[in-house]
């Protein structure tokens, strides 16, 4: 009989987009995404992170001040990443899971390139405008969004 205690897709996919936040340098908010295609194989990875050759420990990681001095201006979102790390073809009719719910501009770039479905762990920013008009272009453009289903299992990985 089949080992019955296996992980399924939404735990895979969602447990790799968690691992990928772990490589984020950000020291508040540390999201990760994971793209799959419809046969459910993996077509890419991200998390938030500043741009290639935007040293890390040169530029701002606070939150407040002068925009030219802190993360916000600089930091390329999860998503956005996840999406332009793929090598592949086409991203049309993947899923996107991510560890938060995407910002506006990450939703713009999830309709583009032809995402059908996001599946978000976290909606902290639910009540900003960003996230409500996230929302609406979802809505309009017929992409389907979904709350990740906590089951509360447990996997320690020793590394
Ligand atoms: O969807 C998202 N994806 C994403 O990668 N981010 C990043 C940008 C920042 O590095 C961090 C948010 O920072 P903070 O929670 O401190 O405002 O998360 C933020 C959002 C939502 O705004
Ligand atoms: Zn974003």
């Amino acid at each position: 009989m089949k080992r019955a205690d296996y992980i399924s897709w939404d735990q895979y996919f969602m447990g790799i987009a968690l691992l990928s936040a772990e490589r984020s340098k950000d020291p508040s908010t540390q999201v990760g995404a994971c793209i799959v295609d419809d046969n459910n194989r993996i077509l890419s990875e991200g998390y938030n992170g500043m741009p290639a050759g935007c040293e890390d420990d040169i530029m701002p990681w606070g939150k407040i001040g002068d925009p030219l001095n802190n993360k916000y201006f600089f930091v390329c979102h999860a998503e956005l990443n996840a999406i332009l790390n793929y090598r592949g073809g086409s991203l049309k009719d993947a899923r996107l899971y991510s560890t938060l719910f995407p910002c506006n501009e990450c939703a713009k770039a999830i309709i583009q390139c032809g995402i059908k479905e996001v599946i978000y762990l976290s909606d902290k920013y639910a009540s900003t405008d960003s996230t409500m008009a996230s929302k609406r272009m979802f809505d309009m453009a017929g992409v389907t969004y979904r709350p990740y289903e906590v089951k509360g299992k447990k996997i320690t990985i020793d590394l």
